[in-house]
C-alpha cells in the first residue's frame, strides 16, 4: 500500500471534467488510506520554507518567553504547548514534541467571553504577520480541497466549504527537539492517533518521520516530498461519510539513526467544521439507508477529543 501523490493544478485551474477527475483519485485516496500527497496544492514553496524559518525561530527561544503564551485550556487551545504536555496516545509517557497553536485571529477589541484570541510575542510583528498569511494561505488551499471533496461524495460543491466559514482551524507549529536523553518507556516523539476534524494539511521537513497505518495493521513511511502537502482525513470526516472516508492511525517514532541527534520541524493545519454544523451522514454514504452514527455538533466532538488527550 502505498500514498497517492495527486497533481492537484488541473483542479485548482482546470474544466469540469478535470476536476471530476481529481476528485475521483481524491476519494480513492480517502477511501483506500485516508491520507495522500497533494502536488502542486497552491502555495508557494517559498512561503512554505518562510514559515519554517518562522517556526525554527520561535522554538529558539528560551523557555520562559515561550511559557509566557502557555497553553490554557481545551476551549481557546491556543498558544504554547511545552515538551511532554500532549499525549496523543493517553496511556504512554508524554510526546516529546513542543507546539503552538494559532487560530482564527481576531481583535482582542472584539473579543467576547465566547470568542478567544491568539497569544503572540510582544515585539515581534514580523513572526504574527507571517504566521496569520499562512494560516490564510491554509484556509483558501483547504477550501479548494474540500470543494474536491464534495464533489467526490456527490453534494453541492459548497457543501463543505459553508460549512466552515466561520474558520475554526487551527494552525499548529511543531519542533521534535534532538533526543539527549534516555526517552521513558513506550514514549515516542507523536503517540499513534487519528486527528479530530475533518481534514489536516501536514508540511514537514526533510528530516521525515511520519508513519501511516495502512489497513493491513502495517506502519508504512511518508517521507517528506518536495513541492507536495500531505492532506488526510480526520474523524469527523470518518464520520460525516460512514466510514467511506477513513481518518487513519499515523505517529512519529523516535529515529533509530543519526536524525535522533537533530530538529525535526512540522507544520500541521487542522480544518474544524463550524462549531454548531450538525454532522449528520451523507446521503451518497448510507448503506441499507443506515448509518454508523447519530448526528452530532463539530463543536461538542471536537471538546471531547481535546479533554482525551492533556
Ligand atoms: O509532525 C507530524 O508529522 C505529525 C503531527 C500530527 O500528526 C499531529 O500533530 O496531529
Ligand atoms: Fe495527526
Amino acid at each position: 500500500m502505498q500514498i497517492p501523490i495527486i497533481d492537484f493544478q488541473p483542479f485548482i485551474e482546470g474544466n469540469l471534467e478535470t476536476r471530476q477527475a481529481v476528485a475521483q483519485q481524491i476519494y480513492q485516496a480517502c477511501h483506500e488510506i485516508g491520507f495522500m500527497y497533494l502536488k502542486n496544492p497552491g502555495i508557494s514553496s517559498q512561503q512554505i520554507e518562510a514559515i519554517f524559518t518562522r517556526s525554527q525561530f520561535f522554538f529558539n527561544l528560551p523557555l520562559e518567553v515561550k511559557q509566557q503564551l502557555a497553553w490554557s485550556d481545551e476551549i481557546s487551545n491556543r498558544g504554547y504547548v511545552g515538551i511532554e504536555r500532549e499525549r496523543l496516545e493517553p496511556d504512554k509517557p508524554g510526546d516529546l514534541k513542543e507546539a503552538f497553536n494559532v487560530g482564527k485571529e481576531v481583535s482582542s477589541y472584539n473579543a467576547t467571553p465566547n470568542i478567544v484570541i491568539n497569544k503572540w510575542l510582544p515585539e515581534q510583528e514580523d513572526f504574527q504577520s507571517e504566521v496569520l498569511a499562512f494560516w490564510y494561505t491554509c484556509c483558501q488551499v483547504a477550501d479548494q480541497v474540500l470543494q474536491a471533496f464534495a464533489i467526490a461524495l456527490q453534494v453541492p460543491e459548497d457543501f463543505f466549504t459553508t460549512k466552515h466559514d466561520q474558520q475554526n482551524h487551527t494552525l499548529r507549529l511543531l519542533h521534535y527537539p534532538p533526543i539527549t536523553q534516555q526517552p521513558k518507556p513506550g514514549q515516542v516523539s507523536a503517540g499513534a492517533h487519528s486527528d479530530y476534524g475533518s481534514i489536516t494539511l501536514l508540511f514537514q521537513d526533510r528530516v521525515g518521520g511520519l508513519e501511516v497505518q495502512a489497513r493491513s495493521g502495517e506502519w508504512i513511511l511518508a517521507p517528506a516530498i518536495p513541492d507536495t502537502v500531505v492532506v488526510n482525513t480526520g474523524d469527523l470526516m470518518q464520520r460525516w461519510t460512514n466510514h467511506v472516508f477513513c481518518s487513519t492511525k499515523h505517529r512519529v517514532m523516535i529515529p533509530t539513526d543519526e536524525r535522533i541527534m537533530r530538529s525535526r520541524y512540522s507544520i500541521a493545519f487542522f480544518c474544524h467544521p463550524n462549531h454548531d454544523a450538525e454532522i449528520v451522514c451523507l446521503p451518497s454514504c448510507r448503506r441499507e439507508n443506515s448509518a454508523i452514527y447519530p448526528p452530532i455538533s463539530a463543536g461538542e466532538h471536537l471538546l471531547s477529543r481535546l479533554q482525551a488527550t492533556y
